[in-house]
């Protein structure tokens, strides 16, 4: 069995991956979370304290699980917490919800979060810290950078490349062979035809909202 757990973060990301965790039996030691009382109950697991109580584990007695979301403009904290404590030393578990498909010659980086009903197809490779998340489809042979999110429902076509940081919204859909470029940020609901370059956002078209 692994080692136990640390999740980092008790947000709604955090919620859905203790979840996923508890159905496939992981033991978990705590949760981190500056904004709740140290010693304190969070859903059945001992908040630990804010972040830094992860130090009071060496690295290799623990494995760190990311519960910190990620949106467009939110900071980064995410990415700040995998990097920081990457370099402490610490592990990032990576998860796969058992109601993800993932096909072969997948590769999965360090921390990456595959949510319930993710379909992940042949030849993709996913870096670190990225969350698939759920029911979002990434298909043949897409290369993912770091940190990046694929929100609910998304769908990446076949050879799609997308750079470090970026953030697909909920529900877009990306047609085959395009490239999206580091830290851009595809609003909800669009449909990408083009390739998009480095901090770049793609917003769809509005809903129109009358009376009648
Ligand atoms: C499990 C989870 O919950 S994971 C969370 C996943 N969530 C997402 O993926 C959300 C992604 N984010 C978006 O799509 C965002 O709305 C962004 C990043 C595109 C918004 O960018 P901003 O520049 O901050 O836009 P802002 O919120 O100020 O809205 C500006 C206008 O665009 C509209 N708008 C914003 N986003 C969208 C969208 N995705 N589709 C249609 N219209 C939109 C707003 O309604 C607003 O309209 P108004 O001017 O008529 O009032």
């Amino acid at each position: 069995m692994s080692k136990p757990v640390v999740l980092l973060g008790s947000g709604g990301h955090a919620k859905v991956l203790l979840g996923m965790m508890q159905r496939c039996g992981f033991e978990i030691a705590g949760v981190t979370d500056p904004a709740r009382e140290p010693g304190s109950e969070w859903l059945g697991c001992q908040v630990l304290g804010g972040d830094d109580a992860v130090r009071r584990f060496e690295p290799d007695q623990v494995l760190l699980v990311n519960g910190i979301g990620s949106l467009p403009r939110d900071g980064g904290t995410r990415r700040k917490l995998f990097d920081e404590f990457t370099a402490a030393g610490y592990r990032f578990q990576s998860l796969l919800d058992p109601a993800a498909f993932v096909a072969d010659q997948v590769r999965l980086a360090t921390g990456v979060q595959v949510m319930a009903g993710a379909v992940i197809q042949v030849g993709v490779l996913i870096a670190e810290n990225c969350i698939v998340n759920s029911g979002a489809v990434v298909d043949h042979e897409c290369r993912i950078g770091r940190h990046v999110h694929i929100a609910p429902g998304a769908v990446l076509s076949g050879g799609v490349e997308i750079g470090d940081g970026a953030h697909i919204g909920t529900g877009a859909v990306v047609i085959q062979g395009i490239h999206i470029g580091s830290g851009s940020i595809v609003g909800a609901g669009s449909v990408v035809t083009k390739n998009i370059g480095a901090r770049q956002i793609v917003y769809p078209a509005r809903s129109q909202i009358q009376d009648l």
